[in-house]
């Protein structure tokens, strides 16, 4: 299957190969050792394709002549640059593995050693004949020792962010035999001449020292697999089981390090460490109860003890536990301390001025939260007709109530593909094209990577896969054209929340809000992101037996985006608003086209100085806008932009009560559909009142937007009304910080801000 990325084309292969190299390779830029390439390298040989191919043979040329100053060590090659003169003498290290290109290692005769991809070598062979002579990639494949020359080669950095040298072309590969090398036959390789000193076999401490060297650096592949060297050589090593469930830990792999923990206790139940890890790793299993058990138990035996060296895991036991305490609350009952949630948000989201004044992320990535799941239990996923599945009240359900909270399964951030500054500094619609075909890519990517890390988790992704016949595949097989199909169907674009002026945007999978089916204007479940964690809860009563629905597409983007969209996902949505726009006379939709077209080049020069000429061609277009749809005025949406801009008009032109009439009304027309450009229509009516310094009002209207901000994350206001609003204030500011500067207008003073 391939892949359409803006104008690159990836096949599923080309993604497990990244996928594949990621997972072993320690993902740090620098670079390594013989000894650890050929580590990593040894591991890919369990990915390989083990199909047989039809393969390009390699080249011996008797009458080769090459100008020897053109040879280039590895030491030398450049990033990104093609090379069409050089040529890089080389000699292969380890058996060639099929992973969408043939990798292997390769020397030079400095000693020089790097990873080397041959493209274009295999073909799938097409009749018998051919099928015949197929051969699979092993050790008989250019082996170990075979000298090569590559020519026009090119040297990147591959999806691991380690380098790779790649050669597209099998002609510009030529091997170094017994009939060309009188050509290099005064050189001297330096591998070869290296004393071959008895290498004394390792000790399980030193496999242990290296492992906790690699920790140290951060690279916790690397340290995984040196501990898993030392338990080779003793498997009863505690400790070496220990640091490796803490490597595991890191890499967020709670299956592995809980394995490990357990070992560990298995043979020495009194193992501090060990039962901490294993608390951890409960938590991130989302097994609270078993979580809280385990560090129960540690607690109390770190309580009786008195060794004083052991203050500092008193202390973080203390603290995971209290933290395994509150995921199982937020899970059981739904309760989240919002506040410490969105302290924790902007922590992890932190953006500073660097030395020029520009923004820079402090965290290169994330914001990723540490909360757990829930569901509510009134709901349920059920079969619905002409949908496949999606969610059902069991009973009836009031509004605002918390259905679901989710933490994504994977999620990628643009900042994260494309680095802040570039985001925030080009910030138009192509980057935001870019990011999101970027992103996309990334989350299949990193999907893939996860589940080959774990594959228990296929299960639960695949099951998202509408229409698979699950008994029919391997669930435990990790499949990149399903999980690409998935990520179409049901991943979500980040769309909300600003903290400190940073827009956060991204896509993620989450599991449950995947089950939710769409409606354009019927919706009655809103959804909120902060970070990774979606929040959903209902927007008005919903009945007994009614189905949950969500808005994948705004109502007032028009008939052809939204359709579009939505017939890319297979669906043909039958809402109200589709069904009438369906309905609709050929000539009504090309005139609505046409005044739509208007209002676009009316608005464009508005923003310097709108005269009254403008105003008056404005309100024409919106006046005939409006009548387009005059039998069904509550599904006419596309007046909302104009009309907003219209009052911006008034104002700048000095008729603020022009303004404020025509946005009050827009408000009064609109106020019970769910859209979020009614929030921007709400704040200008506050922003007027200021203006007008009519306080009262001002504050009256604040009111409204900071309930309809507020309430999808905290919920209604239940008793206390004080605190409520406090805590919604508080919150406003933090997601919204442009609200800040209006707070204060409106409460002037500390007194004012007690009393509100
Ligand atoms: C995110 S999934 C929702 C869960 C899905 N129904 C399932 O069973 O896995 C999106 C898919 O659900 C179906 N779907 C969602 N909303 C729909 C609607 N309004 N009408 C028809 N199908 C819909 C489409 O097949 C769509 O590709």
């Amino acid at each position: 299957m391939k892949f359409q990325f803006l104008d690159t084309v990836i096949s599923s292969v080309d993604i497990l190969q990244n996928s594949v190299l990621r997972l072993n390779t320690g993902n740090i830029s620098q670079k390594k050792s013989r000894e650890r390439l050929i580590e990593e390298h040894k591991k890919l040989d369990y990915f390989g394709d083990k199909n047989k191919y039809l393969v390009h043979t390699a080249r011996s040329q008797p009458n080769l002549s090459l100008n020897l100053q053109h040879r280039i060590s590895i030491a030398n090659l450049q990033i990104d640059h093609k090379s069409t003169e050089n040529f890089l003498l080389c000699r292969v290290i380890t058996k060639f593995i099929n992973i969408s290109a043939l990798l292997a290692l390769v020397e030079d005769p400095d000693g020089n050693v790097e990873r080397l991809a041959l493209y274009n070598w295999t073909n799938i062979p097409k009749n018998k004949v051919e099928q015949m002579a197929c051969r699979s990639i092993d050790q008989t494949f250019l082996p170990v020792g075979t000298k090569l020359v590559i020519k026009n080669l090119s040297y990147k950095v591959a999806a691991d962010k380690n380098t790779i040298i790649n050669s597209n072309n099998p002609d510009d590969v030529i091997i170094i035999d017994h009939h060309n090398d009188k050509l290099f036959s005064d050189l001297i390789w330096t591998s070869d001449l290296l004393v071959k000193k008895e290498i004394k076999g390792k000790t399980v401490d030193e496999f242990r020292c290296r492992g906790n060297d690699y920790f140290a650096s951060k690279n916790y592949t690397a340290a995984i697999d040196e501990y898993s060297n030392g338990i080779k050589l003793k498997p009863q090593n505690g400790t070496l089981f220990a640091n490796r469930a803490e490597a595991y830990l890191r890499l967020f792999q709670f299956r592995n390090a809980l394995n490990d923990a357990e070992v560990v206790l298995k043979y020495e139940p009194s193992h501090l460490k060990a039962a901490y890890r294993k608390g951890k790793a409960l938590c991130g299993l989302k097994r609270y109860k078993e979580a809280i058990i385990t560090l129960q138990h540690l607690h109390q035996s770190l309580k009786v003890s008195t060794d004083g060296s052991i203050s500092s895991i008193k202390q973080s036991t203390e603290q995971l536990l209290k933290h395994a305490k509150i995921l199982d609350s937020e899970n059981k009952n739904g309760q989240y301390d919002y506040i410490s949630i969105i302290n924790e948000y902007c922590e992890r989201a932190k953006i500073r001025k660097d030395s020029k004044g520009n923004d820079e992320w402090v965290h290169e990535v994330g914001p990723r939260l540490d909360h757990a799941d829930f569901l509510c239990k009134d709901i349920e996923i059920c079969s619905i007709k002409g949908k496949g599945r999606g969610l059902i009240a069991k009973c009836d359900i009031p509004e605002n109530t918390l259905l679901v909270v989710s933490k994504a399964f994977s999620i990628v951030y643009s900042h994260e593909v494309l680095g802040y500054a570039m985001k925030s500094h080009i910030q138009n619609d192509q980057t935001t094209c870019v990011a999101s075909s970027l992103c996309t890519g990334e989350l299949i990517t990193q999907i893939t990577q996860k589940l080959l890390e774990e594959p228990y988790h296929c299960q639960e992704v695949y099951e998202l896969y509408n229409g698979l016949n699950l008994n029919k595949i391997n669930k435990n097989l990790v499949n990149v054209d399903i999980i690409g199909n998935i990520v179409k169907y049901n991943s979500f674009a980040l769309d909300n929340v600003i903290v400190e002026s940073v827009n956060l945007s991204g896509k993620g999978l989450w599991i449950l809000p995947s089950y939710f089916n769409h409606s354009c204007i019927d919706g009655n479940v809103t959804r909120f992101f902060l970070g990774d964690l979606m929040f959903m809860r209902s927007l008005r009563p919903i009945l007994k037996g009614e189905e949950l629905l969500i808005c994948y597409r705004s109502a007032d983007s028009s008939y052809e985006i939204r359709s579009r969209y939505l017939k890319s996902i297979g669906i043909d949505c039958q809402c109200r608003l589709c069904k009438l726009d369906k309905s609709e006379a050929p000539k009504t939709v090309h005139r609505r086209t046409q005044l739509l077209d208007t209002v676009e080049k009316l608005i464009k020069p508005l923003s310097n100085d709108p005269d009254s000429s403008l105003i008056k061609r404005l309100e024409k277009t919106i006046f005939e806008l409006h009548d387009l749809r005059k039998e069904h005025p509550e599904l006419e949406f596309d007046t909302l932009a104009p009309s907003k801009i219209l009052a911006l008009a008034y104002r700048e032109n000095g008729n603020q009560s022009k303004a404020l009439s025509i946005l009050k009304e827009v408000y009064s027309s609109y106020k019970n559909v769910h859209l979020e450009i009614i929030n921007g229509i709400i704040f200008d009516i506050v922003l007027l009142y200021i203006n007008l310094k009519q306080m009262e009002e001002a504050r009256k209207w604040f009111d409204i937007v900071l309930k309809r901000l507020v309430e999808p994350i905290l919920g209604k206001c239940m008793d206390d009304e004080d605190k409520w609003k406090k805590e919604a204030l508080y919150l406003a500011e933090k997601i919204i910080p442009a609200l800040n500067s209006t707070v204060k207008q409106l409460y002037n003073d500390n007194d004012n801000m007690e009393n509100a």
